[in-house]
């Protein structure tokens, strides 16, 4: 290459040693490089199973991987048969297409254990040489016993001695999210604080009073220790409702329990608020301090009066507590706080604080779980279609620690398929991200990735090259929704329609109940006409 040729002499076709030896170097390089990036690759990890998004702490995750199961085999079944038709409808050989699909099942299960089928990990192989077919077989199990639970309404009460008692089973339909040794430990503080407490708040959020509530934990209350109990349903975070929602739900829930509205806590930074004249922190917390006060020197017992708070997750059971601690002056110090949280979950054990000595403050909540099953004695304001819809709601409902959302978009879609019905409140949370008016198909919510990409952009969430990262615009929307900043609440059932449902029992309940608590005159009915409906930001 680089010699010089003596005139009339050919150039040699030979490759030159060095160009040789350079090849050669260049390719080793070349070849060491790749097996280094093959090492650290983690390609091959892609064939193993997709997580389907459950968090551990969910309760009966058994079950829903089970049902996942059962829809993964019937798509696949239904695949199967569809090839079968199209292949037999092409050969004109219809009779063959038993046969076919037959062997089309075969093939496509050789190839699942040879795993050439990224999507559908484990096959539930009748030889036992795959171990997730004894997962699957233990999940169903689960998921009977389960189902027989739900049956007996057996499942809640069963952590004591008195599994009989049917009476005192209200919970079973109720979804714990934990596995069953924390679903037991919450079980047992929230029957510890129902058992320990002669005045029971039960905290509801005023964005959404019905979903957050259970008939038959307001049954079990009343029918625990003969009816000795009170119960005050408390309508927390009404900064985050207008005032004629506000009031129209303190009307409706009257009828059934006395109720007071509360401001436990100040809002999350940015979140949209409404200024109801007078419902600050302090003067919320003072009357409701100043009623339990009233209730304990009305009932001059030799003991103190225990008072117990019990609540969905996250709708600020440990703020109600804290503020009620704040009121104790110079004792604040001397107890910590329950901690509170914007993440569900906060909260776990159980302790009393002496007030003084008439009241004492149980000030671990109960955790009341919310409910996606659709049962006899217990009706939840929402029935999830399926497992992807049950978790999606119980996300927006905060009942699941952000950490253990695994995908946060069909929480997404379900909250914009709610908004969708407020064209209000969708054009309020299109303002939230400075994006244009978005058209929202209320049917199949197909605008949620729109949405996403959208909000990624507008929030920097961005993987790289710049392409949104959806899952991190999901969480930022979820994060949004649970602090309030995007705005969203229920409206009160009509007051003329239900007007004659409440019992007479229910309305002797009140009135005799807010009696002894004092609660005439204390807000709800005359700052709720009174109120400006300004909105503050
Ligand atoms: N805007 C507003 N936010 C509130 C109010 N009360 C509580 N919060 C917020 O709601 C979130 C949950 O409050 P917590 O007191 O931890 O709720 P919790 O029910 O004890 O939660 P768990 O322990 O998870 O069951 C926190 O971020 C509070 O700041 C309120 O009156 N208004």
């Amino acid at each position: 290459m680089g010699g010089v040729n003596k005139p009339g002499k050919k150039a040699s076709k030979r490759t030159p040693t060095r160009l040789k030896n350079k090849i050669q170097k260049a390719s080793a390089a070349k070849q060491r490089k790749d097996r280094k990036a093959a090492k650290k690759n983690p390609e091959w990890v892609s064939k193993l199973k997709k997580d389907p998004g459950i968090p551990n702490m969910f309760p009966y995750k058994d079950r829903l991987l089970a049902q996942i199961e059962e829809d993964r085999v019937r798509r696949k079944e239904e695949q199967i048969q569809r090839r079968a038709a199209v292949k037999a409808t092409k050969t004109g050989e219809v009779a063959d297409a038993q046969n076919t699909a037959e062997n089309a099942m075969e093939e496509d299960d050789d190839s699942e254990l040879n795993g050439s089928d990224d999507e559908d990990m484990d096959d539930e192989a009748d030889d036992g040489a795959n171990p997730l077919a004894a997962l699957l077989a233990s999940a169903r199990k689960a998921a009977e016993k389960y189902e027989r639970e739900l049956q007996s309404g057996s499942d809640m009460d069963d952590d004591d001695d008195d599994e009989s008692d049917d009476e005192e089973a209200p919970m079973g339909v109720i979804e714990v999210p934990g596995g069953s040794s924390s679903r037991k430990a919450f079980d047992k503080v929230f029957k510890q604080v129902v058992d320990q407490a002669d005045v029971i708040l039960y905290v509801l959020d005023a964005r959404d009073p019905e979903g957050t509530r259970s008939r038959d934990v307001e049954r079990s209350v009343r029918r625990a220790a003969g009816g000795g109990k009170r119960l005050i349903l408390i309508l927390n975070k009404v900064d985050l409702v207008p005032p004629p929602v506000l009031h129209g739900w303190l009307a409706h829930l009257r009828r059934d329990f006395p109720t007071l509205p509360l401001r436990a806590s100040n809002p999350a930074p940015n979140a949209h608020t409404f200024n109801h004249r007078d419902m600050t922190v302090q003067s919320t917390s003072g009357a409701l301090f100043r009623a339990l006060k009233t209730f304990a020197a009305s009932r001059n017992l030799k003991r103190a009066i225990s008072v117990g708070v019990i609540g969905y997750p996250n709708v600020g059971k440990s703020s109600v507590i804290n503020s009620l601690m704040s009121r104790l002056g110079g004792n604040r110090h001397q107890h910590a706080a329950c901690p509170a949280g914007a993440e569900a979950g906060v909260t776990t054990s159980i302790r009393a604080v002496k007030i003084d000595s008439k009241l004492t403050l149980l000030d671990s909540p109960g955790i009341v779980f919310p409910s996606t099953v659709a049962s006899g004695s217990n009706t939840p304001t929402f029935v999830a279609k399926n497992a992807t819809e049950a978790h999606a709601h119980l996300i927006l409902m905060n009942a699941v620690p952000p950490k253990q959302i695994d995908d946060p978009i069909p929480a997404v879609t379900l909250l914009l398929k709610r908004l969708s019905a407020s064209p209000v409140l969708v054009e309020k949370m299109m303002k939230v991200y400075d994006l244009p008016p978005l058209l929202l198909n209320p049917e199949n919510g197909d605008a949620t990735m729109d949405f996403l990409v959208q909000v990624a952009r507008k929030r920097g969430r961005l993987g790289r090259g710049g392409v949104p990262n959806i899952n991190a615009a999901a969480m930022t929307v979820i994060t949004d929704w649970r602090d309030g900043r995007i705005q969203g609440w229920a409206d009160a059932p009509e007051p003329v329609a239900d007007c004659d449902k409440a019992g007479t029992d229910e309305k002797a309940i009140t009135t005799e109940w807010a009696k002894e608590f004092k609660l005439e005159g204390l807000w709800g009915d005359e700052s709720a006409a009174a109120v400006d409906d300004v909105e503050m930001q």
